[in-house]
């Protein structure tokens, strides 16, 4: 179940609105961030699992995508930047990867979670998203780094710098995006429907 689900015809609009609410708030989630270097640590995941979790699969999807194309199309919205080029940045793989984690979260939520609607449930989708979004990021990161870039760092680099840094800080995260998830569906504050 989606939270945006209302009648058919100002539902699409609404579900336009906040994917690109959750685009903005993705691009804010990347200037929030401790600079370490070559995977910086940011809020961009906190965004992307809540937009799978509120908007659903579907539209957790479109706003990641909308950010990505955002990116691509000169907004400096990624952590370095923006513009085409950004594709051969060692972290683009990320970015392709919250779309996909935004689907895989919502998708998991809609089909299990909702029923339950409970901690474990929101945690467990958005720690399924963070999986994917690092499946896509990490071997994204070792080729441009070793492939493209020719830096030669070798695959172990890649794992320690773009899984085993970051990955405890976005456990916690999962957490508060489970927090924060259910909190605002209890609630629905209005806007969400
Ligand atoms: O804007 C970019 O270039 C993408 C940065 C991606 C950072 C990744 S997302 C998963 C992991 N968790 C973090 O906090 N940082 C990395």
């Amino acid at each position: 179940m989606n939270v945006l689900s209302g009648s058919q015809s100002s539902g699409a609009t609404k579900s336009w609105v906040m994917a690109g609410l959750f685009a903005a708030l993705t691009a804010v989630g990347a200037f929030i961030r401790i600079p370490i270097p070559y995977v910086p640590f940011t809020l961009q995941f906190f965004f992307c699992a809540l937009s799978g979790i509120l908007l659903g699969a579907r539209w957790g999807f479109v706003s990641q995508v909308i950010y990505v194309l955002m990116g691509l199309s000169g907004l400096p919205v990624f952590t370095a930047g923006g513009g085409p080029s950004y594709v051969f940045q060692p972290t683009f793989g990320y970015l392709v990867g919250f779309c996909a984690g935004a689907y895989v979260t919502g998708f998991l939520w809609e089909r299990w979670g909702s029923k339950a609607g409970t901690f474990i449930w929101a945690y467990l989708s958005a720690l399924s998203g963070l999986a994917v979004i690092y499946l896509m990021g990490v071997p994204y990161l070792w080729v441009i780094m070793d492939l493209y870039l020719g830096k030669a760092k070798g695959w172990g680099w890649a794992v320690k710098a773009g899984f085993l840094v970051p990955i405890g800080g976005d456990l916690v995260l999962c957490a508060l995006i489970a927090m924060v998830a259910l909190r605002i569906r209890k609630h629905n504050w209005g806007f969400l429907r």
